[in-house]
């Protein structure tokens, strides 16, 4: 026995001592390795790394070992870069070896199946994908993306209005909501968009399926994989969705009723190229498909953390608040609502907007490249295959760049006195170029949305509301509100707060009502046009985690958990439960009516209303 664990802890000493050796080999002369702490044997520094905030220890490490250092996990070398400098230096100026994605053990086909461009390694699929992608974003900028956006913030800020305790609910429901207009000119597909994208985002998450922290869980096979099991049901649902979602706009387009969309797009220029070369390919049709799901599946799932994370600035920054209703008022003078059309007059909205995403940074370690060869940068060595994080919370905290980068500072960007102020205001501040959307020729294709959805969600709920922390009603004293607790998966979001909501004025009601009339309308004139369209009517039990009962525990972050909470508001402030504005108002009793008791909630059945709503009875 005692020989046996004698040859084996040699045959460990050996591999190692090979293993070394090897690595040193590789390292060219006068090039030295990257520093980066110290790990155990194979699985690397994964113990220290917290499933929750993953990127402060990360951040926290570049404290000890500088702006690019490496960590090796279960194998695999992963370089983490916290400089914009080297960012840029490394994955845009040397795009043409660092633009590749590594593979994503729980999704090991990510890189070739051209199921999602955005994951896709440096393959001809990803470039032609890109392309198109790029076309038909452009083509809806132009068009100010059809006026989406402006006509689901209007929904969203009634929603707000009407029961804020369900603010993650509105949120995520006005950016799919948006994004589904865009993609195929219906918002009838964003519930069972939400469900299957979110269940995409713990696929691929490293702190989601357990195979991305542990790679070798990969090799489990199919049948008794619980990973494998539960994605290969989500894949199946999403692509019946996203077929379906084609056949629709299809349908619609052969009866001239179609709605604007990035299908419509892509289905009228084929048209007019396969007129004049009299073909078409149906293959094309398919990656279309892919690559307007996979924009929808970006849209839904990562506009609504800078949405949240506004409510928690205001709740710590209300002086900003102030400054932007200041702003909002004065240039609009007329009272009404921002429009995009007022962007240019509005440097502080955009200011704000843009403070948002670099104070609390919506994917905060980054989406990783793969580099393709051996490199070397400053003199040290970067092993080909190696994967590449440009870490963008640490990006975010360059104090060179962000002078006092804890501090929610929108000023940073409207003062000349910082490095980050550009002038013109009536163009900057603006997301273009901003290190957050990432680096080189994986940048993010989405900016024209990101830009136009936040600016009118923020606009529109300063235009509206007073926000703030919670007063405890009998003490008077304010509920205190997390600074920092965010959900652990690749895109964080704010983890649940409650705050107060207060409509400003009654000019502000009687718009709000107005504004969200106008959004009923399309969604009424669209419940004629979607008989037949299989997913009109999602799942119940979708909508059941969804849009939740009481006290549901949260498994993922796009459960809802609702409050339910038996306290009347503070005199003139609209609280949880405003009486005012819920049940004794007219249009809410319209909007609310319904039968269907559950513990105090009552769920909505109006047609037309949001489905299965769920209101204080
Ligand atoms: C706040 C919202 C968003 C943020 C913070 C964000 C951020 C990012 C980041 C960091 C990347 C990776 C860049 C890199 O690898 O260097 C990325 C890629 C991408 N984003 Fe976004 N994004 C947002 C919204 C959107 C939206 C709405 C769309 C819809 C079209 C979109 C489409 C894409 C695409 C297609 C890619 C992949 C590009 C490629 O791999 O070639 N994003 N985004």
């Amino acid at each position: 026995m005692a020989c046996v664990l004698l040859f084996l802890v040699a045959i460990g000493i050996a591999w190692v001592g090979v293993n070394k050796f090897l690595q040193r080999k590789r390292l060219p002369p006068g090039v030295k390795r990257l520093p980066g702490p110290m790990g155990l044997p194979y699985i690397g520094r994964v113990h220290d790394i917290p499933e929750k905030g993953s990127w402060l220890k990360f951040y926290e490490w570049s404290k000890t070992y500088g702006p690019i250092y490496q960590t090796k996990i279960f194998g695999t070398v992963h370089v983490w870069i916290s400089s914009e400098q080297i960012a840029h230096d490394l994955l845009s100026r040397r795009a043409v070896i660092y633009s590749d994605r590594p593979m994503i053990p729980n999704l090991p086909d990510n890189r070739t199946s051209g199921d999602y461009l955005a994951l896709l390694g440096k393959t001809d699929t990803w470039k032609r994908q890109r392309k198109l992608c790029n076309h038909l974003m452009h083509t809806s900028a132009l068009a100010s993306l059809h006026g989406y956006p402006s006509l689901e913030r209007d929904r969203f800020l009634y929603m707000m209005w009407h029961a804020p305790e369900q603010y993650i609910e509105w949120v995520e429901q006005f950016t799919s909501r948006t994004v589904s207009r865009l993609s195929w000119g219906s918002a009838h597909p964003a519930q069972v968009l939400r469900h299957t994208t979110f269940g995409l985002l713990e696929t691929i998450s490293p702190s989601g399926a357990l195979p991305n922290l542990i790679s070798v869980l990969r090799h489990v096979p199919a049948a008794i994989s619980p990973w494998k099991k539960k994605e290969a049901k989500r894949h199946a649902l999403e692509a019946e969705l996203f077929r379906a979602n084609v056949g629709f706009v299809k349908d619609m387009v052969e009866r001239d009723r179609a709605e604007p969309s990035f299908i419509r797009t892509f289905l009228e220029t084929k048209k007019g190229v396969a007129e004049s070369k009299g073909k078409r390919k149906e293959g094309e049709v398919d990656e279309a498909m892919r690559v307007v799901g996979l924009m929808a599946i970006a849209g839904a799932l990562t506009i609504g953390s800078p949405i949240q994370s506004y409510l928690l600035a205001m709740c710590h920054y209300p002086e900003w608040q102030l400054k932007l209703q200041n702003e909002i008022d004065s240039v609009l003078g007329d009272g009404r609502c921002p429009q995009w059309e007022d962007r240019e007059k509005l440097p502080t909205l955009r200011a704000v907007v843009k403070e948002v995403i670099r104070w609390r940074p919506p994917v905060p370690t980054g989406i990783p490249h793969a580099v393709e060869k051996d490199d070397v940068w400053n003199g040290y060595f970067i092993p080909a295959g190696a994967t590449i994080h440009a870490l963008e919370w640490s990006i975010t905290r360059d104090e060179t760049t962000y002078p006092d980068a804890e501090t929610f500072n929108p000023g940073r960007w409207l003062d000349p006195s910082f490095p980050t102020f550009r002038a013109p205001l009536t163009q900057y501040p603006n997301l273009s170029g901003f290190s957050q959307f990432g680096f080189g020729r994986r940048t993010c294709q989405g900016i024209p949305i990101v830009e136009q959805d936040l600016f009118l969600a923020m606009g529109g709920l300063a235009w509206a509301f007073g926000i703030r922390k919670r007063r405890d009603r009998a003490t008077g004293a304010e509920v205190p509100v997390h600074w920092n607790d965010y959900t652990p998966l690749l895109i964080a979001k704010p983890s649940r707060f409650e705050f107060d909501l207060v409509p400003r004025d009654e000019g502000k009601r009687a718009r709000m009502r107005e504004m969200y009339a106008a959004s009923r309308e399309m969604d009424d004139k669209e419940k004629g046009e979607t008989s037949g369209y299989p997913f009109s009517e999602y799942p119940v039990d979708v909508e059941e985690k969804m849009v939740g009962g009481d006290e549901v525990e949260s498994e993922s972050d796009h459960d809802v958990l609702i409050t339910v909470r038996d306290s009347s508001p503070e005199p003139g402030m609209m609280s949880y439960r405003d009486e005012s504005s819920s049940c004794s108002d007219s249009d809410s009793l319209e909007f609310f009516g319904g039968e269907g008791m559950r513990n105090g909630w009552k769920r909505s059945v109006v047609e037309g209303d949001v489905p299965g709503a769920w209101r204080w009875a």
